[in-house]
């Protein structure tokens, strides 16, 4: 008999060809998996058709494979339509020094951009002013506010791709937007889902095509529009991410052991757009859409910027004076839970982890929703509740287990921009506007949306002018 120390972990019994696609809940596996953690524990098997997936549950498990085991899980695990859309690129689903050199460089670049004149937050809060202007032109009329949402944050990455914005109505940002979000709802979808599990229907039609057509657009469509423009900009003071990309490849050249040729520009840039816009642009939804549930805490919220800002400019300086918003944002990134699968690790080498022998590539699933709700970590972990986040003198508490950026290795690059960005946006929002539910709306759907990346589903605000 083998010993535990041998064994893989548990889960339910697999059928041939299916695995547990059987039980699954295709739209939203999260929940599937949330429910057999329940019954075989923090780590056990599925068997996606023919794939064998560990997938880790709850605050303590996730972190400690992540961050205490963090080179053993560091790896990204393989999945067929990343690898279509990426091939190899794409920093998220790129693998060994490929990875580490596009992750290096595009860290120091996002870092060298934040410190020339003008700092991310200026571009941030200069955005914001055109945020808050078409707020204004709705007149307090419905309006859906994911597409202006998404262009905004968009425009934050322009900014640090080319060095510029675009118009909200440009028809090549409005364009970019759009085949972004499509596809991640597309590689989120149950038909993608199959392809990835039977990748050898490569060859007939479905999702799968269509996302590898949208990114096509998406690379001729940056390659022309990008690349172009940046030759008509007049030269400033802010270096842009493609001009490091040209000077970094240009010093690269005579360096023979260098891994830089691996780095593909248009994948580069495809992957800060993709990573960078939906997932913000989802959360300043929830954001929205919880204000409108709750409008005492949206008052409260309200009172407090009065109290400290005052009718200055909301900055991140502002934060740790702003209590009560600093912990309703952090709840909205919570209850949002807009990345409930995480992205999939891999196992770099062979591992006994709680127990349990994982071979050397097996593929991990770190049920971020599993802890972002877990009980032991927040005391009612399926409301909405700030308090989570506030002790019982109203101060700010952290709390580690709000992992919605991930963790170790390849945590998230775009956390502090993030954050940054959302703090801006949320609190000005709320300083200028009260938000409310269109005439007739009673309830407010909470449902998530279906894709890897998890919005509400569409929706409608009107924001009424508090001046
Ligand atoms: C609220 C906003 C965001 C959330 C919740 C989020 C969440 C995540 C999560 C869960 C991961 C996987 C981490 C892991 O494997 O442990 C990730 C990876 C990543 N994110 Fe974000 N993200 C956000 C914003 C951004 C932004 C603004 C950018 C870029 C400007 C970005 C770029 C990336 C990249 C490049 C990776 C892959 C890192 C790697 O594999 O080395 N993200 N993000």
């Amino acid at each position: 008999m083998r010993s535990i120390s041998q064994k893989f972990p548990p889960g339910p019994r697999p059928l041939p060809l299916i695995g547990n696609l059987h039980i699954l809940n295709l739209k939203r596996p999260q929940k599937t998996f949330v429910e057999l953690s329940k019954k075989y524990g923090s780590v056990f098997t599925v068997h996606m058709g023919m794939q064998k997936m560990v997938v880790l549950a709850g605050y303590e498990t996730v972190k400690d494979a992540l961050v205490h085991h963090a080179n053993e899980f560091g790896e990204r695990a393989f999945v067929p339509i990343f690898e279509d859309i990426n091939k190899g690129f794409g920093l998220p689903f790129s693998h060994g020094e490929t990875w580490k050199v596009m992750r290096r460089f595009t860290l120091s670049s996002m870092r060298d951009f934040g410190m020339g004149k003008r700092t991310i937050e200026d571009k941030i809060i200069e955005e914001n002013e055109y945020l808050i202007k078409h707020f204004h032109s709705q007149e307090g009329k419905p309006f859906d506010v994911a597409v202006i949402t998404n262009a905004a944050v968009a425009n934050i990455i322009t900014s640090i791709v080319l060095g510029h914005r675009f118009d909200y109505n440009h028809p090549a940002l409005l364009k970019l937007t759009k085949l972004v979000t499509e596809n991640l709802r597309m590689v989120g979808s149950p038909m993608v889902t199959l392809y990835n599990l039977y990748p050898f229907v490569k060859f007939l039609p479905g999702t799968h095509k269509i996302i590898l057509q949208n990114i096509k657009e998406i690379h001729s469509f940056l390659r022309k529009t990008f690349l172009k423009s940046r030759k008509e900009l007049n030269s400033d003071d802010q270096r842009s991410f493609i001009d490091a990309f040209l000077v970094k490849e240009e010093e690269e050249k005579t360096n023979p052991n260098s891994h830089f040729h691996e780095v593909n520009l248009i994948s580069v840039v495809t992957t800060l757009f993709t990573a960078g816009t939906d997932t913000t642009s989802a959360t300043l939804q929830w954001s929205c859409l919880l204000m409108m549930k709750y409008p005492e805490i949206q008052r409260k919220v309200q009172e407090e910027i009065e109290r400290v800002v005052g009718s200055q400019q909301p900055t991140s300086g502002h934060r740790k004076l702003m209590p009560y918003t600093d912990a309703v944002l952090h709840e909205v990134q919570r209850f949002g839970n807009i990345v409930p699968l995480s992205l999939p690790r891999e196992t770099t080498v062979d591992v006994t982890f709680k127990g349990y022998f994982l071979p050397k590539g097996t593929f991990i699933i770190p049920l971020l929703e599993s802890v972002l709700y877990d009980k032991t970590q927040f005391e009612k972990p399926e409301e909405f509740n700030p308090q989570h986040f506030l002790d019982s003198e109203g101060r700010f508490v952290k709390k580690d287990a709000l992992m919605n950026f991930g963790a170790g290795r390849r945590v998230c690059i775009g956390e502090t921009l993030a954050r940054m960005e959302l703090f801006v946006f949320f609190a000005t929002l709320l300083q200028k506007f009260t938000l409310r539910l269109p005439p007739g709306v009673t309830q407010v759907d909470l449902t998530p949306a279906i894709g890897l990346i998890t919005p509400p589903k569409p929706f409608k605000i009107c924001a009424f002018s508090r001046f």
